[in-house]
């Protein structure tokens, strides 16, 4: 599959899944819900003279005071979009028996397969309706990671395919965001990012295919209205492509969470921590959270396919140096460095042991003993401050 490529028929005839029902996109909602004004790059635009720095221009204000954009143009059709919804929808009908041979192997800090109540604390939440989210995680495709023969059926008929569009959105989407950032950043070295991401050595970034159940009104309430309480994430950037079932806010500087809407034809783009903790936190890690949607698609399972994209692991999370705009701002004058620098596989692997043990009580509201609203949490993890909200 070329970036560009159309698609055409090669996805309905190639599906080799049991259900040959094409997926469909819902229609948008009709309430009245206040969106955040977020600005959107035409990636289209990076390899035109000068359209990089103009790329850079427009995201300026967006990476350091919203932490949330969106892109388009990225040389992926609808359809082969679309795709992918279908392969995530067809995967959660599998039976529970089937889905949970793939449970991610948390004992040993791995989040690649499959998530979801059944597979979080052995089992102890399954019971717990309020649990609604469950995911499939897919490594790189890389021979650090275990073979398409690893994978259940469904997603081998499709490996050739589903690795065509990670690798696309890798070149397309990630490589050019990476080197827009470090031209906001000024640095000497366009491509410093880039090359901390490259495809090929080990990184425990991944691509998800991911569910929330649509829940009844009780547990909603039961649940303060939230899918998932405010958190950041945890590595350099998350991509989302979204159905437009509404859900996702995230926190404006005013203290007020405003809806991310998803607007056709783009993928939407928040920062995570571990850039923001290499750009001296200049570039800002979101927080973002999940509601139900509103009621006119409450009914709705929502999916979603994402990318969780992290620098590889042997990448050490201290500020870059050659930074003209951190220089200007001050970052390096009283810049303690942790000598020898915490690498990124071991705040990776810090940060998903973190979040196996707290398992639910990091995302669902009323999780208390009592059932009571949790109050914000905050951690140390790996020597770094994390903290997740309401
Ligand atoms: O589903 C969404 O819209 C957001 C998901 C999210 O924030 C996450 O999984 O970290
Ligand atoms: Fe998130």
């Amino acid at each position: 599959m070329a970036p560009d490529a159309s698609g055409g028929s090669a996805y309905s005839s190639s599906s080799a899944s049991k259900s040959s029902r094409p997926y469909s996109q819902t229609p948008e909602t009709t309430a009245n819900l206040e969106w955040a004004e977020l600005v959107n790059l035409k990636l289209s635009k990076f390899d035109q003279p000068g359209g990089k720095e103009e790329l850079a221009q427009q995201l300026k204000y967006a990476v350091h005071n919203v932490g949330f954009f969106y892109v388009s143009d990225f040389g992926l059709s609808q359809e082969e979009v679309d795709f992918q919804f279908k392969i995530g929808q067809e995967f959660f009908e599998l039976p529970m028996e089937e889905k949970v041979k793939y449970a991610a192997d948390h004992k040993n800090h791995s989040y690649n397969g499959y998530n979801g109540p059944a597979v979080f604390e052995g089992g102890s939440q399954i019971d717990n309706p309020r649990h609604n989210i469950e995911s499939y995680n897919i490594p790189k495709f890389t021979p650090d990671f275990p073979p398409k023969e690893s994978h259940p059926t469904l997603i081998q008929n499709h490996w050739e395919m589903i690795e065509s569009f990670a690798r696309t959105i890798h070149t397309n989407v990630i490589e050019r965001l990476l080197v827009i950032f470090a031209l906001v950043l000024e640095l000497e070295d366009e491509d410093f990012f880039k090359k901390q991401h490259a495809y090929e050595p080990k990184g425990e970034g991944h691509m998800r295919y991911m569910l929330y159940r649509a829940r009844d009104a009780k547990i909603n309430e039961a649940a303060k209205d939230l899918y998932s309480t405010g958190h950041t994430d945890l590595g350099s950037l998350t991509l989302l492509f979204r159905q437009p079932v509404a859900g996702l806010q995230v926190l404006g500087n005013d203290g007020k969470y405003r809806w991310v809407k998803a607007v056709p034809g783009t993928i939407t783009v928040n920062i995570a921590d571990t850039l923001s903790l290499i750009s001296g936190h200049y570039l800002k890690s979101s927080i973002h959270r999940v509601a139900i949607p509103p009621p006119d698609q409450r009914h709705l399972d929502r999916y979603g396919v994402l990318f969780f994209i992290r620098p590889n692991n042997q990448e050490p999370v201290a500020v870059v140096k050659n930074s003209r705009l951190l220089e200007r701002n001050g970052v390096y004058e009283n810049l303690e460095e942790r000598q020898p620098p915490l690498t990124v596989g071991e705040w990776v692997v810090a940060r998903q042991k973190h979040i196996f043990k707290e398992g639910y009580k990091l995302s669902t509201s009323g999780e208390g003993k009592d059932g009571s609203e949790r109050a914000e949490l905050e951690a140390e993890v790996a020597g770094v401050k994390v903290k997740y909200w309401e």
